[in-house]
Protein backbone atom coordinates (compact mmCIF):
# COMPACT_ATOMS: atom_id res chain seq x y z
CA UNK A 1 0.00 0.00 0.00
CA UNK A 2 1.60 3.25 -0.75
CA UNK A 3 0.23 6.16 0.97
CA UNK A 4 -1.83 8.96 -0.84
CA UNK A 5 -0.34 12.25 0.25
CA UNK A 6 3.35 13.46 0.43
CA UNK A 7 4.33 14.76 3.55
CA UNK A 8 7.97 14.51 4.90
CA UNK A 9 6.77 14.96 8.39
CA UNK A 10 5.57 12.01 10.26
CA UNK A 11 2.76 13.81 11.82
CA UNK A 12 1.38 16.46 9.69
CA UNK A 13 -2.01 18.30 10.51
CA UNK A 14 -3.55 21.29 8.73
CA UNK A 15 -6.28 23.16 9.88
CA UNK A 16 -7.67 20.21 12.37
CA UNK A 17 -11.33 20.87 13.85
CA UNK A 18 -12.82 18.38 16.04
CA UNK A 19 -16.42 19.24 17.55
CA UNK A 20 -18.03 17.61 19.93
CA UNK A 21 -21.72 18.14 19.65
CA UNK A 22 -21.40 21.76 19.99
CA UNK A 23 -18.08 22.02 22.11
CA UNK A 24 -15.03 22.70 19.61
CA UNK A 25 -12.37 20.72 21.33
CA UNK A 26 -9.37 21.12 18.25
CA UNK A 27 -10.52 24.81 16.80
CA UNK A 28 -7.73 24.90 13.71
CA UNK A 29 -4.45 23.12 14.75
CA UNK A 30 -1.72 23.03 12.32
CA UNK A 31 1.60 21.11 13.76
CA UNK A 32 4.34 18.84 11.64
CA UNK A 33 6.07 16.54 13.88
CA UNK A 34 9.47 14.69 12.96
CA UNK A 35 11.58 12.32 15.04
CA UNK A 36 12.13 13.32 19.11
CA UNK A 37 9.95 14.17 21.79
CA UNK A 38 7.43 16.83 21.87
CA UNK A 39 5.61 17.82 24.95
CA UNK A 40 1.90 18.76 24.58
CA UNK A 41 0.37 21.18 27.24
CA UNK A 42 -2.73 22.83 27.86
CA UNK A 43 -4.84 22.92 30.79
CA UNK A 44 -7.52 20.65 31.33
CA UNK A 45 -9.47 20.76 28.57
CA UNK A 46 -7.60 22.37 26.75
CA UNK A 47 -7.70 19.85 23.87
CA UNK A 48 -4.61 17.44 24.49
CA UNK A 49 -6.66 13.96 24.31
CA UNK A 50 -8.43 15.30 21.71
CA UNK A 51 -5.68 15.73 19.51
CA UNK A 52 -4.05 12.57 20.34
CA UNK A 53 -7.02 10.53 19.70
CA UNK A 54 -7.60 12.12 15.64
CA UNK A 55 -3.83 11.23 15.55
CA UNK A 56 -4.26 7.80 16.80
CA UNK A 57 -7.10 7.16 14.25
CA UNK A 58 -10.00 6.30 17.29
CA UNK A 59 -11.55 10.19 16.44
CA UNK A 60 -12.36 10.98 13.25
CA UNK A 61 -11.34 14.87 12.43
CA UNK A 62 -14.57 17.43 11.99
CA UNK A 63 -12.48 19.17 9.50
CA UNK A 64 -9.03 19.81 8.27
CA UNK A 65 -6.17 17.51 7.41
CA UNK A 66 -4.38 14.83 9.55
CA UNK A 67 -1.39 12.59 7.77
CA UNK A 68 0.13 9.78 10.34
CA UNK A 69 3.15 8.81 8.03
CA UNK A 70 1.70 9.68 5.23
CA UNK A 71 -1.28 7.93 5.58
CA UNK A 72 -5.26 9.17 5.70
CA UNK A 73 -7.40 8.13 9.01
CA UNK A 74 -10.34 8.65 6.52
CA UNK A 75 -9.08 5.43 3.88
CA UNK A 76 -9.78 2.33 5.76
CA UNK A 77 -6.44 1.09 4.32
CA UNK A 78 -4.65 3.64 5.23
CA UNK A 79 -6.42 3.27 8.87
CA UNK A 80 -5.11 0.03 9.48
CA UNK A 81 -1.62 0.93 8.27
CA UNK A 82 -1.71 3.55 11.30
CA UNK A 83 -2.66 1.73 13.60
CA UNK A 84 0.14 -1.05 13.02
CA UNK A 85 3.07 1.30 13.12
CA UNK A 86 1.81 4.07 15.54
CA UNK A 87 1.70 3.04 19.73
CA UNK A 88 -0.75 5.13 21.96
CA UNK A 89 -0.56 4.86 25.36
CA UNK A 90 -4.50 6.31 27.19
CA UNK A 91 -4.84 7.97 29.84
CA UNK A 92 -6.32 5.65 32.49
CA UNK A 93 -5.65 2.85 30.60
CA UNK A 94 -7.86 -0.12 31.40
CA UNK A 95 -7.04 -3.85 30.94
CA UNK A 96 -8.58 -7.21 31.23
CA UNK A 97 -8.19 -7.48 34.80
CA UNK A 98 -8.16 -11.79 34.51
CA UNK A 99 -5.36 -11.52 31.80
CA UNK A 100 -1.22 -12.19 33.05
CA UNK A 101 0.92 -9.62 32.12
CA UNK A 102 2.49 -11.72 29.74
CA UNK A 103 -1.05 -12.88 28.11
CA UNK A 104 -2.01 -8.98 27.93
CA UNK A 105 1.09 -7.67 25.90
CA UNK A 106 1.21 -11.11 23.46
CA UNK A 107 -2.44 -10.46 22.66
CA UNK A 108 -1.97 -6.86 21.86
CA UNK A 109 1.37 -8.37 19.89
CA UNK A 110 -0.79 -10.24 17.89
CA UNK A 111 -3.40 -7.46 17.19
CA UNK A 112 0.08 -5.71 16.02
CA UNK A 113 0.79 -8.60 13.93
CA UNK A 114 4.24 -8.53 15.31
CA UNK A 115 5.33 -11.73 13.65
CA UNK A 116 5.73 -15.47 14.45
CA UNK A 117 5.02 -17.05 17.75
CA UNK A 118 9.05 -17.24 19.01
CA UNK A 119 9.54 -13.30 17.74
CA UNK A 120 6.40 -12.16 19.25
CA UNK A 121 7.07 -14.32 22.54
CA UNK A 122 10.75 -12.02 22.22
CA UNK A 123 9.37 -8.87 21.67
CA UNK A 124 6.89 -8.92 24.75
CA UNK A 125 9.40 -10.42 27.15
CA UNK A 126 11.77 -7.21 25.93
CA UNK A 127 8.60 -5.44 26.30
CA UNK A 128 8.53 -6.27 30.06
CA UNK A 129 12.05 -6.18 30.54
CA UNK A 130 12.22 -2.80 29.52
CA UNK A 131 9.31 -1.49 32.65
CA UNK A 132 10.88 -3.76 35.02
CA UNK A 133 7.61 -6.18 34.59
CA UNK A 134 9.86 -9.35 33.37
CA UNK A 135 9.79 -10.96 36.89
CA UNK A 136 5.85 -10.63 37.56
CA UNK A 137 4.91 -11.44 33.67
CA UNK A 138 2.73 -14.63 35.43
CA UNK A 139 1.23 -11.98 37.53
CA UNK A 140 -2.71 -11.40 36.89
CA UNK A 141 -3.22 -7.67 36.20
CA UNK A 142 -5.90 -7.27 38.84
CA UNK A 143 -3.04 -8.01 41.25
CA UNK A 144 -0.71 -5.56 39.94
CA UNK A 145 -0.47 -2.31 41.81
CA UNK A 146 -1.11 1.16 39.45
CA UNK A 147 1.77 1.70 39.05
CA UNK A 148 2.75 -1.14 37.97
CA UNK A 149 -0.41 -0.83 35.56
CA UNK A 150 0.95 1.71 34.21
CA UNK A 151 4.24 0.47 33.16
CA UNK A 152 2.30 -2.09 31.60
CA UNK A 153 0.66 0.11 29.53
CA UNK A 154 4.08 1.81 28.76
CA UNK A 155 5.24 -1.36 27.41
CA UNK A 156 2.32 -2.26 25.41
CA UNK A 157 2.22 1.07 23.62
CA UNK A 158 5.71 0.05 23.00
CA UNK A 159 6.16 -3.00 21.71
CA UNK A 160 7.65 -3.24 18.42
CA UNK A 161 9.12 0.34 18.74
CA UNK A 162 6.35 2.30 16.61
CA UNK A 163 7.32 4.69 14.54
CA UNK A 164 5.10 7.43 16.03
CA UNK A 165 4.35 6.72 19.69
CA UNK A 166 1.79 9.06 21.14
CA UNK A 167 1.63 9.42 25.23
CA UNK A 168 -1.04 10.54 27.46
CA UNK A 169 -0.19 11.12 31.00
CA UNK A 170 2.26 8.29 30.57
CA UNK A 171 4.31 8.94 34.15
CA UNK A 172 1.39 8.98 36.72
CA UNK A 173 1.39 6.74 39.57
CA UNK A 174 5.04 6.20 38.58
CA UNK A 175 7.84 6.19 41.41
CA UNK A 176 10.63 8.35 40.81
CA UNK A 177 12.92 5.32 39.98
CA UNK A 178 10.43 4.11 37.59
CA UNK A 179 10.21 7.81 35.68
CA UNK A 180 13.74 8.08 35.32
CA UNK A 181 13.56 4.67 33.67
CA UNK A 182 10.91 6.37 31.64
CA UNK A 183 12.92 8.80 30.64
CA UNK A 184 15.58 6.79 29.16
CA UNK A 185 13.26 4.64 27.38
CA UNK A 186 11.61 7.52 25.23
CA UNK A 187 14.52 9.01 25.08
CA UNK A 188 16.30 6.09 23.07
CA UNK A 189 12.87 5.31 21.03
CA UNK A 190 12.97 8.85 20.04
CA UNK A 191 16.19 8.90 18.25
CA UNK A 192 13.85 7.34 15.03
CA UNK A 193 10.60 7.96 16.12
CA UNK A 194 8.33 10.29 17.04
CA UNK A 195 7.06 10.35 20.69
CA UNK A 196 3.91 13.19 21.58
CA UNK A 197 3.92 12.85 25.23
CA UNK A 198 1.15 15.26 26.88
CA UNK A 199 1.37 15.71 30.46
CA UNK A 200 1.12 18.49 33.37
CA UNK A 201 4.36 16.82 34.70
CA UNK A 202 6.34 19.98 33.56
CA UNK A 203 9.49 18.37 35.16
CA UNK A 204 9.02 15.61 32.79
CA UNK A 205 8.43 17.69 29.60
CA UNK A 206 12.22 20.16 30.60
CA UNK A 207 13.85 16.75 31.02
CA UNK A 208 12.64 15.43 27.56
CA UNK A 209 11.42 17.26 25.49
CA UNK A 210 13.08 18.87 22.56
CA UNK A 211 9.71 20.58 21.23
CA UNK A 212 6.90 22.11 23.55
CA UNK A 213 3.61 22.64 22.05
CA UNK A 214 1.12 24.58 24.70
CA UNK A 215 -2.90 24.29 23.49
CA UNK A 216 -4.96 26.42 24.54
CA UNK A 217 -8.64 25.98 24.14
CA UNK A 218 -8.19 24.08 20.99
CA UNK A 219 -5.77 26.21 19.67
CA UNK A 220 -1.56 26.06 19.41
CA UNK A 221 -0.49 29.16 21.13
CA UNK A 222 3.06 27.84 21.42
CA UNK A 223 5.08 25.85 19.40
CA UNK A 224 9.01 26.13 19.97
CA UNK A 225 12.01 24.75 22.39
CA UNK A 226 11.62 24.36 26.15
CA UNK A 227 14.33 27.20 26.15
CA UNK A 228 12.66 29.16 23.50
CA UNK A 229 9.61 29.19 26.21
CA UNK A 230 11.52 29.81 29.27
CA UNK A 231 13.12 32.85 27.38
CA UNK A 232 9.52 34.36 27.14
CA UNK A 233 9.18 34.79 31.16
CA UNK A 234 12.22 36.50 31.65
CA UNK A 235 11.56 39.87 33.27
CA UNK A 236 8.76 38.25 34.71
CA UNK A 237 9.35 36.20 37.34
CA UNK A 238 10.22 37.56 40.91
CA UNK A 239 10.64 36.76 44.37
CA UNK A 240 8.83 38.38 46.84
CA UNK A 241 8.87 38.77 50.98
CA UNK A 242 5.53 39.35 50.72
CA UNK A 243 2.25 38.45 48.73
CA UNK A 244 1.70 41.00 46.45
CA UNK A 245 -2.33 41.49 46.46
CA UNK A 246 -4.97 40.47 44.44
CA UNK A 247 -4.91 39.74 40.57
CA UNK A 248 -1.54 38.20 40.70
CA UNK A 249 -0.24 34.78 40.01
CA UNK A 250 1.91 34.56 43.04
CA UNK A 251 2.55 31.35 45.70
CA UNK A 252 3.78 30.58 48.83
CA UNK A 253 7.41 29.21 48.89
CA UNK A 254 9.11 26.69 51.55
CA UNK A 255 10.89 29.63 53.17
CA UNK A 256 7.55 31.90 53.39
CA UNK A 257 8.86 33.96 50.60
CA UNK A 258 6.55 34.15 47.53
CA UNK A 259 6.62 33.73 43.80
CA UNK A 260 5.38 36.29 42.13
CA UNK A 261 4.06 35.70 37.94
CA UNK A 262 3.65 39.39 36.11
CA UNK A 263 2.27 38.84 32.94
CA UNK A 264 3.82 41.19 30.01
CA UNK A 265 0.33 43.04 29.81
CA UNK A 266 2.19 46.19 31.51
CA UNK A 267 -1.03 46.09 34.29
CA UNK A 268 1.02 44.33 37.05
CA UNK A 269 3.71 46.02 38.15
CA UNK A 270 5.57 44.56 41.90
CA UNK A 271 7.06 47.00 44.84
CA UNK A 272 8.40 47.12 47.79
CA UNK A 273 11.58 46.53 49.61
CA UNK A 274 12.42 42.31 48.96
CA UNK A 275 11.43 42.08 45.53
CA UNK A 276 14.22 40.29 43.40
CA UNK A 277 13.74 39.55 39.61
CA UNK A 278 14.21 35.59 39.56
CA UNK A 279 15.46 33.16 36.46
CA UNK A 280 12.08 31.81 35.15
CA UNK A 281 11.24 27.76 35.58
CA UNK A 282 9.60 26.12 32.60
CA UNK A 283 6.95 25.85 34.84
CA UNK A 284 6.73 29.84 35.29
CA UNK A 285 6.89 30.50 31.89
CA UNK A 286 4.17 27.65 30.89
CA UNK A 287 1.95 29.38 33.94
CA UNK A 288 2.33 32.64 32.68
CA UNK A 289 1.56 31.43 28.53
CA UNK A 290 -1.78 30.24 29.92
CA UNK A 291 -2.42 33.48 31.65
CA UNK A 292 -3.07 32.09 34.97
CA UNK A 293 -3.85 34.85 37.32
CA UNK A 294 -5.81 33.71 40.38
CA UNK A 295 -4.58 33.52 43.70
CA UNK A 296 -2.48 30.22 44.39
CA UNK A 297 -1.70 30.55 47.79
N1 LIG B 1 -16.60 12.55 24.59
C1 LIG B 1 -16.75 13.87 24.76
N2 LIG B 1 -17.98 14.43 24.64
C2 LIG B 1 -18.14 15.77 24.78
N3 LIG B 1 -17.13 16.63 25.06
C3 LIG B 1 -15.91 16.12 25.20
C4 LIG B 1 -15.66 14.71 25.07
N4 LIG B 1 -14.33 14.50 25.26
C5 LIG B 1 -13.79 15.72 25.51
N5 LIG B 1 -14.73 16.69 25.47
C6 LIG B 1 -14.53 18.13 25.67
O1 LIG B 1 -13.53 18.55 24.76
C7 LIG B 1 -12.65 19.49 25.35
C8 LIG B 1 -11.23 18.95 25.27
O2 LIG B 1 -11.12 17.79 26.06
P1 LIG B 1 -9.79 16.94 26.13
O3 LIG B 1 -10.09 15.69 26.90
O4 LIG B 1 -9.24 16.79 24.76
O5 LIG B 1 -8.83 17.92 26.98
P2 LIG B 1 -7.42 17.65 27.66
O6 LIG B 1 -6.55 18.80 27.29
O7 LIG B 1 -6.93 16.30 27.32
O8 LIG B 1 -7.78 17.72 29.20
P3 LIG B 1 -7.12 17.01 30.50
O9 LIG B 1 -5.81 17.72 30.75
O10 LIG B 1 -8.13 17.33 31.57
O11 LIG B 1 -6.99 15.56 30.21
C9 LIG B 1 -13.16 19.69 26.78
O12 LIG B 1 -13.98 20.82 26.78
C10 LIG B 1 -13.98 18.45 27.05
O13 LIG B 1 -15.02 18.70 27.96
Amino acid sequence: MSPTTTVTASVHVRGLVRRYGTRTALDGVDLDLGPGVTGLLGRNGAGKTTLLRCLNTDLEATGGEVRVLGCAPERAAERTEIRRRLGYLPQNPEFYPHFTAFGLLDYMAVLKELGGRRARHDEVRRGLERVGLLDRRHSRIRRLSGGMRQRLGLAAAMLGDPEVLLLDEPTIGLDPEQRIRFRGLVSELAVRSTVVLSTHQIEDVAALCQRVVCLDAGRVVFDGTPGELVDRARGHVWEHRGHPGEGYTAWRLADGRYRVLTPADGAHTVSGPGLEPVEPTLEDAYLLLTGVEQDVR
